[in-house]
Order: structure tokens, then C-alpha cells, then sequence
């Protein structure tokens, strides 16, 4: 991967990592954490509630006291004198005090005055079944708090009633008990709404199947809640007065939007910031690596520095680029010696050490490399060799038969053409290979080499003496040639026989080859033999510095 693929790669996974940590603390720790307080407020509304029909419990009671342990009540329940009836009982705003109904029974149940908050309450009290009978029975479920005195709730076909009850009884606690003085309250809606009022909580009724009682919070989404509350009927065991709480959960769903604002403000300044911060490392981390990188790749295709600037910098990048510079520069001087060295040893390896002609391995990679020239038309092959040569050693001495070589080795490159090239095939055989040479030509070369060699003063200069050498050639057409070192060996050869028939001549001679009309495509002659048969048939025709009438003797 691309360092710079990797750098956006690290600013994005930064970016996401600082993101889902975010995401996670707000819902691993703080959400959680306001979940449990919403419950906490859940329970403590239901807790409200049923405190809020406690009061009102506890109201309708301190009524029920007020009203049944007072003397008047008390008789009345006696006399049913009609005078209590009508000063305190016509008239009596039970809507007022917060009541549906009141009522007083005797102590045999005998209901002996009803007072109703108005007609719906008159509906709801038909309704519910209570009064049916004029008597309270013993199983009527006002009885239950009958006596004593005291709270419930009771279950009716018209809906849950509060009631409470008072024993009547005269002021001074001292007497026969009377009867009992009920005030009631049914929960409708009426009655649902003034406590919504009054303690601000959408609170619902409803009466459902007994469970454990328990209070229950559930959490329907991230937007509402529900609370269920139970409170016991008194009359019903079955049945529990159900309180149902419906509201919307504002502080998770805030948390929720901030978490989002907050992420998406992250996200956007984090991409700003990763931007610069890209940017930033771009210019002070990446350029200058990709800069050393490009650099170093240039270096190690054509190992040469002229491209290399050092990285201007004080920092371990620019120290980094001027060691490698300093590294590139020191490779670049050793890489040039050793090219150097390579040149002289390759120039060494075709060279030869004594005359310093090309040798006989340059020879064979020119004739199968180096004469492939559009622009060659014919070339000619000459083998020189020196006549006795032998006896310069054995005579003058090694030292001396070394100097004959080299003294006849400059005098080749005198008589030669600049584009000729000059071989020291082996010890004292030469070879001289020339493009665009016919035999007329070939034939003036040999004679002026074959002159030129026996007029020359060989040896030490206090002793000279003069040699003599055989050059045996043969020349072709350019299109004739084969260019395969087979081929070309071949033709050398065939020079080769007219060297030796020049030695076989008594020496100090030259014979040239050539075939007449078109060359064969191959099988040059081989040996003597098939020279002599090539001349006899009139394929190969021969040239030599022999007199007039002298013929060539083929070895
Ligand atoms: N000084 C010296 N002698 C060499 C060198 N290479 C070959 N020779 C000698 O050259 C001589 C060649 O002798 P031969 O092959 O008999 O030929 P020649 O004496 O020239 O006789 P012809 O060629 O028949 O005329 C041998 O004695 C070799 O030792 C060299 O590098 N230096």
C-alpha cells in the first residue's frame, strides 16, 4: 500500500475511532445512566399519583369525621329530624368539597339520606349498582368500611369509587354507635382530568386483571415511555385499579440529538482538520519520501546522480537524503572505476599484450558481428605470415623475435587503411580484414606489404636485418557472405590455403583466391585438393606475385 494511501488511511480510521468512542461512552455510560433516571422519575409520577388519590382519600375521610362525629348527625340518625336535612344537607356543594356523593345508613344499613354532586353523578351511581337496595347488606362493599371508619377504592360497574367512611358518633365519643356517613368520589374522567391539573401528569385509569402489584416502567422506544401503577380494590381481589403514565422521553431523545450534533460536528471538523492535517503531512512527510523514493529509483536505473538534489531540510528526512546522497555518490565514483576497469579488461581480453593488435578472439566476434554493414560491398581476407621467423628467435634471441613483432605489427598499420582491421592471429601470422576491396586492389596491397616487409630494417638498430613474409588472401562479394562464425572461419580458411601455397612457393610471395561468376552457397574448399579442383574447373581463379609462367604449387 501506498504511504499516502496509508496516511489517508490513519486520518480516516483516527477520525472514525474518535467518532465511535463518542458513540460509545454516550451509549455505553450516559444514556444507560439516563435511562435509569427516567425510570427513577417513572415511578416517583406513579408514586405522585397514587399520594395525589391518597389526599384526596384522606380529604374525602376528614369530611366523613367532620360530618359523622358531630352531634347533629348524630341526631339526626336518631330522629331524622328534617331540620338537618334541609340546613345541611340542601344545598350541599359536594362538587365543591371534591365529592360524588354522600350518604348516611343507620346502624341496621338503612340508607336514610343520599345527597348526589348532580345528575351525571345520579347516572354513574344507577350505573354502578351500589344503591340498589335501601339497605346496606352485609355483604355491601360500603359495609367493608363501615364501623370503623376509613378509605378504599372500590370496584363498581361505573368505574373505581373512592370512599371513606365515619362511624356516627356524638361529638364527645360517648354513645351507641348510630349508622355510618359515607362521602364518595367515582374516578371518571372529570375526576381524571382535575388531578391531570393538578399534578401535571397525563395520567389514565383503567381497571385490570390483579397481578403481582408491582409498579412497571417500560421504555417503548427512544421517544415514549410507559408507567403502570397498581393500587388494591377493596371489594375485588381480582381486579386492581390501574394507573397508566404515557409520556415522551425528552431528555434521551436531547442526549440523542446532541450525540448526533456532535458526531456530525466531529465528522466535519474532523475532515477539516484531517484535511490540513493532510495536507501538512503531505508537504513535510510525503514529498520529500516520494521526492528520495523517485530519487532513488533514477539512481538505481542508470546509477548517475546528476538528478539527485538533496532534500533541503534539518530534520532526519534531510539527514536521511544527504547520507544517501553522500552513500549514491561514493556507489556512483566506484560503479565508474569499475566500468573503467571493466573497459580496459574487456579492451585487454581482444587486445594483444605484445603488439597491441586486436587478437584472434576480436577477430572472430568482428567477422561475426562487426562486418554486417549496409554500406559493405565486398571484402577481402589476408593472412600474413613471416618467413623463418624461427630463426630470428633461434638466432638474435626471444627479446629480439618479440620486437620483430611488434616492428612488423607497426609497419601492418602503416600500410593499412584506417577502417582496416589489424590482427595478430598467433605467434607470427597476422590477418588483415578490409571492406570494399576487389582482388585488383587486394593484389596491390599484398605486393606493397610483400615490398615494403623485405625493405624493412628488422631488429635492434645496431644490428638490423631484413625478413620476408607470405600473404595468402581471399576475397568475395559482400552479398556472397553467410554472416555466421562458421561461415566466416570457412572463408578465413580458404586465405589460410593461399598462405601456405605462398609458403610452399618458396615464400616472399602472395596469392590471392577468388571465386569466378557466383560464389556457392557453401562448401568453400576445405584443403589444397579442393583448391586445385575448384582452379581446374574453372570456379575459383587465383592471383600471386609469381613470375610469368610460374605456376602456383599447392602444398
Ligand atoms: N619471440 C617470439 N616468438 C614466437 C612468438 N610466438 C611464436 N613464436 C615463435 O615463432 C616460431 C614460429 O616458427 P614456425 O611455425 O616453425 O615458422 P617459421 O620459422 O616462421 O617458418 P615458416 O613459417 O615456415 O616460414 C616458433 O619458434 C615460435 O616459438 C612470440 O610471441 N615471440
Amino acid at each position: 500500500m501506498q504511504i499516502r494511501s496509508k496516511l489517508i488511511l490513519g486520518l480516516l480510521l483516527l477520525l472514525s475511532g474518535i467518532t465511535l468512542a463518542i458513540w460509545l461512552t454516550v451509549q455505553l455510560f450516559i444514556l444507560p445512566q439516563i435511562e435509569a433516571t427516567e425510570m427513577k422519575y417513572r415511578y416517583m409520577d406513579l408514586e405522585r399519583v397514587k399520594q395525589a388519590i391518597q389526599r384526596d382519600l384522606n380529604r374525602l375521610q376528614s369530611f366523613s369525621l367532620d360530618w359523622g362525629i358531630w352531634d347533629d348527625t348524630y341526631h339526626y340518625v336518631q330522629t331524622l329530624n328534617p331540620e338537618y336535612t334541609v340546613s345541611n344537607l340542601t344545598g350541599l356543594k359536594l362538587d365543591i368539597i371534591g365529592a360524588d356523593l354522600f350518604l348516611i345508613s343507620d346502624g341496621d344499613g338503612q340508607i336514610l339520606n343520599t345527597v348526589l354532586a348532580g345528575p351525571a353523578t345520579s347516572e354513574l351511581l344507577a350505573s354502578s349498582k351500589l344503591l340498589n337496595q335501601p339497605r346496606l347488606s352485609a355483604e355491601h362493599p360500603f359495609n367493608m368500611v363501615v364501623n370503623q371508619g376509613g378509605t378504599a377504592i372500590l370496584d363498581t360497574p361505573a368505574g373505581p369509587l373512592l370512599l371513606a367512611a365515619s362511624p356516627i358518633l356524638p361529638s364527645n365519643g360517648e354513645g351507641r354507635l348510630r349508622g355510618t356517613l359515607f362521602f364518595g368520589k367515582f374516578i371518571d374522567t372529570g375526576y381524571r382530568q382535575q388531578l391531570v391539573d393538578r399534578i401535571r401528569l397525563p395520567v389514565e385509569f383503567k381497571l385490570a386483571a390483579a397481578g403481582d402489584g408491582g409498579s412497571k416502567v417500560l421504555f417503548l422506544s427512544d421517544t415514549e415511555s410507559l408507567a403502570h401503577g397498581f393500587i388494591p380494590l377493596l371489594n375485588n381481589p381480582e381486579r386492581e385499579l390501574c394507573l397508566i403514565i404515557h409520556r415522551d422521553r425528552p431528555f434521551y431523545q436531547q442526549v440523542l440529538r446532541l450525540m448526533n450534533y456532535a458526531i456530525a460536528i466531529i465528522l466535519g471538523i474532523g475532515s477539516l482538520v484531517a484535511l490540513v492535517a493532510y495536507g501538512f503531512l503531505q508537504l513535510s512527510l510525503i514529498k520529500p519520501i516520494l521526492q528520495l523514493k523517485h530519487q532513488a529509483e533514477v539512481f538505481g536505473n542508470d546509477n548517475r546522480l546528476y538528478h539527485f538534489k538533496p532534500v533541503r531540510r534539518h530534520d532526519e528526512l534531510g539527514q536521511l537524503s544527504r547520507s544517501f546522497y553522500k552513500m549514491a555518490r561514493k556507489l556512483e565514483v566506484s560503479l565508474g572505476l569499475l566500468k573503467t576497469e571493466r573497459q580496459q579488461f574487456m579492451d585487454a581480453s581482444l587486445t594483444d599484450s605484445l603488439t597491441s593488435l586486436k587478437n584472434r578472439r576480436y577477430m572472430e566476434q568482428y567477422l561475426e558481428t562487426g562486418m554486417q554493414s549496409a554500406e559493405t560491398h565486398s571484402w577481402l581476407l589476408m593472412a600474413l605470415d613471416l618467413d623463418h621467423f624461427k630463426r630470428i628467435n633461434d638466432v638474435h634471441g626471444h627479446d629480439v623475435g618479440d620486437l620483430v613483432l611488434q616492428q612488423i605489427a607497426g609497419l601492418l598499420q602503416e600500410l593499412s587503411r584506417r577502417e582496416d582491421v589489424l590482427v595478430r592471429y598467433g605467434g607470427e601470422e597476422f590477418v588483415i580484414i578490409c571492406k570494399n576491396i576487389d582482388e585488383q586492389i587486394g593484389c596491390t596491397i599484398a605486393e606493397r606489404i610483400r615490398q615494403q616487409v623485405a625493405r624493412f630494417h628488422f631488429g635492434l638498430e645496431h644490428a638490423p636485418f631484413s625478413m620476408t613474409c607470405s600473404i595468402g588472401f581471399f576475397t568475395l562479394p559482400w552479398a556472397a557472405t553467410r554472416q555466421s562464425a562458421h561461415e566466416w572461419l570457412a572463408m578465413f580458411k580458404v586465405a589460410d590455403l593461399a598462405l601456405y601455397a605462398a609458403k610452399h612457393c618458396g615464400r616472399n610471395t602472395w596469392i590471392g583466391l577468388k571465386f569466378i561468376g557466383e560464389p556457392p552457397s557453401s562448401d568453400y574448399p576445405q584443403d589444397a585438393r579442393q583448391v586445385t579442383q575448384g582452379l581446374a574447373e574453372n570456379r575459383l581463379s587465383s592471383f600471386s606475385s609469381l613470375a610469368d609462367g610460374v605456376s602456383i604449387r599447392w602444398p
